[in-house]
């Protein structure tokens, strides 16, 4: 079956790499004698309305590739759940990070993940986390995952800090997140968790990372979550107590050999429901965007979405 192409470009995601590549994927689609259409987005939240516009029309046979980072990603899921069809969706990454890319097993490299998209006859149906606030009755759903507390903090330092431009001119952006790291780890406390899976219940008198993930990677390829897999049907959290310095080196070293879950300071728990409570104000972030400072009442499941990729 052939199908025709829609395709939304962040222009700026991976600090202006996902508009270095389009000339590239451009020359393929031509050379295939591929149908397509390209839009780019023109303002943060564009891509979200572009994504839903384009589903609400409804044409047959025609698949959404986006190509951006895991943002774009986010924001293009969040338009097409606002519209009235499933309308399956594909992805080339060109962010900084890449997180959903590895999660999934996909190319990271442009090219060979158009030829994987390209070659896809039938969606691979895979899972995407849903998350409710209680006090709105939207939902809102995710490609990676939700965290509270350490590394939403380091996403709200990074982006205001002034270095972080200037950094990234410099293509020095690993250096702001470490500079953040540094800051996020002497000046945050800890805070109390309440989480409900299901007849479980848990708590946390001194949470620093709470992360709720559908696949193993955050902040660039660390896996936080080794068990984690995006089509279970399921989601995974981590909660780990404040550490002291040594603590932290400890526990990244675990992490490399996937260990780290046996230490006493980590709590992991796998649920298809789960509700996560927080009373004081703290940075949370989704997808590596910023969800602001507050208290968390928030209720979780998993949903399934067709994806368009041969792998
Ligand atoms: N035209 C635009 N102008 C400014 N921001 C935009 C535009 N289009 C989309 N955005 C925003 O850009 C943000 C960053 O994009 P994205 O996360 O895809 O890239 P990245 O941060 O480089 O990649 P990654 O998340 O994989 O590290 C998204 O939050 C999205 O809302």
């Amino acid at each position: 079956m052939a199908f025709s192409y829609f395709i939304i470009i962040n222009k700026f995601a991976g600090s202006g790499n996902a508009a270095k590549i389009w000339p590239h994927i451009e020359s393929t689609l031509l050379e295939k004698n591929v149908a397509y259409k390209m839009v780019t987005s023109d303002y943060a939240g564009h891509v979200t309305e572009i994504a839903k516009e384009r589903a609400n029309q409804h044409r047959n046979d025609e698949i959404i590739i986006v190509i951006g980072g895991d943002g774009t990603l986010h924001e293009a899921i969040n338009g097409l759940k606002q519209s009235s069809f499933e309308v399956p969706i594909a992805y080339i990454p060109a962010g900084s990070g890449n997180d959903f890319a590895r999660g999934l097993g996909m190319s990271k490299d442009p090219q060979t993940a158009l030829s994987q998209i390209l070659a896809a006859t039938k969606p691979k149906i895979i899972d995407v986390g849903r998350y409710v606030a209680q006090d709105s009755p939207t939902p809102h759903y995710f490609v990676n995952n939700v965290g509270i507390g350490f590394d939403a903090a380091i996403v709200a330092y990074t982006n205001h800090s002034p270095m972080k431009s200037k950094l990234n001119r410099l293509h020095l952006g690993s250096l702001s997140y470490l500079t953040s790291i540094f800051h996020v780890m002497s000046n945050q406390p800890g805070f109390k968790i309440d989480v409900v899976n299901g007849q479980q219940v848990a708590h946390m008198d001194n949470a620093f990372l709470v992360t709720l993930s559908n696949h193993p990677y955050f902040g660039g390829g660390v896996k936080i979550l080794p068990t984690a897999k995006i089509d279970s049907g399921e989601l995974e959290l981590i909660l780990i107590e404040k550490m002291t310095w040594l603590q932290f080196i400890h526990m990244y070293s675990l992490m490399l050999r996937g260990k780290h879950y046996s230490m006493p300071i980590v709590q992991h728990i796998v649920g298809k429901n789960i509700q996560l409570q927080i009373h004081s104000a703290e940075q949370g972030q989704v997808d590596g965007e910023e969800l602001g400072k507050h208290a968390f009442n928030f209720d979780f499941d998993v949903i399934k979405y067709p994806f368009m990729i041969k792998l």
